[in-house]
């Protein structure tokens, strides 16, 4: 039997639990200081046991995965350093910033275990153990970081357990994933909080700011509600990187007011098309089931069963959805539902059928 603890049983750490859990072969402990969260896991079932005691959580553990807080990893790595562990043990974490905790562990120099630093490239703007499902890592870019002279043989046992997430591993350097992860992840968390509290500002004197806010105001702002402290952290944490990033991004900026300054029509367009021109070429299908894999949009009346009328047409011609998301949805407003699938053949399918009643985009 193979034993996983997790450390942290939110979002991700729920996550990587349910991937686990009832697999032949694999137990999963979680741990919690909090016995009322140590008991709503076990209420939830997403995991085989659970405990307020490291020692007990970490007792007999082939893998220890730190899923806290990425200020919390550091605090975690070195109390578990004092434990006994089982000899061989692999210890990983999914912290979102890299170079500090691999550093530490490096100091710490472990005896008879490893750690190797991990980061699922997948997530959402939500937060909990309520928040968490087995697909989240599907298809997605997983971060291994391993330092320096870590065995192979460790390296390529912890990336065969991580196959079972049905994430893509690939290893990076951990301070070129600093670099990477907060041009890609951090900076944009940056730049939609500050996007809306921009936007925020002006509505506290016209409220109409908030009711015509629509797609595009949501589409970039949608990460503005992720979970605070769990992004204080990670901030605080790349500073140095961000620092420099924004200092970019305000040449970036800079840039707009010059072409607006000037009138320069073409050298807008021009900004458009380049910037066009690269995000179509961004892999699209290696996503987490939250941005889902094969999407169809379907403009909607708003009334009363529509939703149900969708699902049944569907259900009958046994059309497998994966998800369903009100996109767009108010009193007299046409909606817009996005329909999932896991493959293209279902989502071909349902564009077909649905078009005979509804407006289908693809
Ligand atoms: N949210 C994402 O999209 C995402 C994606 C990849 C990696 N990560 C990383 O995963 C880690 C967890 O983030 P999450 O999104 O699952 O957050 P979460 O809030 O859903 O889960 C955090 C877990 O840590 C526990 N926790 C919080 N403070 C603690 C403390 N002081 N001591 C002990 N436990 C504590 C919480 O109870 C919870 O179980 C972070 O390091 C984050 O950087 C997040
Ligand atoms: O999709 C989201 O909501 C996320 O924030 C996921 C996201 C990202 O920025 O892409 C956030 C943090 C991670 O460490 C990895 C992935």
């Amino acid at each position: 039997m193979i034993k996983i603890a997790i450390f942290g049983v939110g979002l991700i750490g729920g996550s990587i639990a349910l991937c686990y859990k009832g697999k032949p072969g694999y137990t999963v402990v979680g741990h919690s200081p909090n016995p009322k969260s140590v008991e709503k896991l076990l209420k939830r079932n997403v995991v085989d046991m659970a405990t307020t005691s490291m020692q007990e959580a970490v007792e007999g553990a082939d893998y220890i995965f730190l899923c806290v807080p990425v200020g919390m990893l550091e605090d975690y790595l070195l109390q578990l350093s004092k434990l006994p562990l089982k000899p061989g043990c692999v210890i990983t974490d999914v912290g979102s910033t890299k170079a500090s905790v691999t550093e530490c562990a490096s100091k710490l120099a472990l005896e008879g275990v490893y750690f190797i630093g991990g980061h699922p490239m997948a997530g959402s703007e939500r937060h909990g153990v309520e928040a968490a499902s087995s697909h989240l890592f599907e298809n997605a870019f997983y971060v291994l970081t391993p330092a320096l002279g870590t065995p192979q043989e460790v390296v390529d046992r912890l990336t065969d357990l991580l196959k079972i997430t049905k994430a893509q591993i690939v290893q990076v350097e951990a301070k070129e994933h600093d670099d990477i992860v907060g041009a890609i992840s951090h900076l944009p968390h940056i730049i939609a909080v500050a996007l809306v509290n921009q936007v925020r500002g002006y509505n506290e004197s016209n409220p109409l700011y908030q009711n015509l806010a629509a797609g595009g105001f949501r589409d970039i702002t949608r990460i503005a509600s992720s979970e605070p402290t769990i992004w204080r952290d990670i901030l605080l944490n790349n500073r140095d990187v961000l620092l420099r990033l924004l200092r970019d991004w305000n040449v970036e900026i800079d840039r707009f007011v010059d072409l607006l300054n000037n009138n320069d029509g073409d050298g807008i367009a021009d900004q458009f098309r380049i910037a066009g021109e690269f995000r179509g070429q961004l892999p699209e299908r290696r996503k987490g089931m939250i941005t889902s894999l094969y999407d169809i949009y379907v403009d909607i009346p708003d009334h009363p069963g529509i939703i149900g009328q969708i699902t049944t047409l569907l259900g009958n011609q046994r059309i497998n959805l994966s998800n369903i998301q009100i996109i767009e949805s108010r009193e007299d407003v046409p909606g817009v539902l996005r329909l999932s699938f896991r493959n293209q053949e279902d989502a071909d399918r349902a564009a077909e059928l649905l078009k005979i009643n509804y407006t289908v985009r693809i």
